[in-house]
């Protein structure tokens, strides 16, 4: 991937990033306050919004980690979902919310889902920031959204280019200066 033949757009400002992370902190709250709420982030695409998410979400929360991977340095999934790193607790007793920075093909969330739920939690859920349904390989709906965006390559705010840019704090749109 040569970056200099690319064009870079913002699509999520970080003052909007900022605000809607809010809204999904307050609703999850609200939808969790009488639950055992367990965050699963999905690593490494999610670290950025989960760090952001759990700290607006004002209960008491366990949080855990999984890294999964499907795609390699390009720009799409391989189709194979491979679980890097799995959670080591038990989720008997905990309403789980798995927490991912973009559901494009699905095949990520719809593995993780079907893989968790054989460790039996009280419920299970969904949250991405970003769904671009326009990609899917299976059909889902993610229990909480961030932005529903179109079919293009989105980076920064944890979601990488080529394994770099995840620091970026703003979501960008990456496009060839010829399209
Ligand atoms: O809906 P899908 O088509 O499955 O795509 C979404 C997944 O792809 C990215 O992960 P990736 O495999 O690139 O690993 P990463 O989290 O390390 O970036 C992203 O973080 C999601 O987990
Ligand atoms: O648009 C994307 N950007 C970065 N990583 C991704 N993984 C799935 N879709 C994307």
């Amino acid at each position: 991937m040569d970056i200099e033949k690319k064009v870079w757009e913002v699509l999520c400002s970080e003052e909007d990033l900022n605000k809607r992370v809010k809204e999904l902190g307050e609703q999850i709250t609200e939808d969790y306050k009488d639950k055992n709420l367990m965050v699963i982030s999905l690593l490494r695409g999610s670290f950025v919004f989960c760090a952001d998410l759990v700290r607006a979400i004002d209960l008491k929360t366990k949080v855990d980690f999984m890294t999964t991977q499907s795609y390699g340095d390009g720009f799409s999934t391989s189709g194979n979902v491979e679980v890097v790193n799995d959670i080591k607790g038990s989720l008997e007793g905990y309403d789980v919310l798995v927490v991912d920075d973009i559901t494009d093909s699905a095949l990520t969330m719809d593995y993780v889902l079907r893989h968790l739920k054989e460790k039996n939690p009280k419920s299970i859920k969904s949250c991405v920031l970003l769904d671009k349904p326009s990609r899917r390989k299976v059909e889902l709906v993610p229990d909480y959204c961030g932005f529903t965006i179109e079919d293009k390559f989105v980076v920064g705010y944890g979601l990488n280019y080529g394994d770099h840019y995840r620091n970026i704090p703003y979501v960008f749109v990456v496009t060839d200066k010829d399209r």
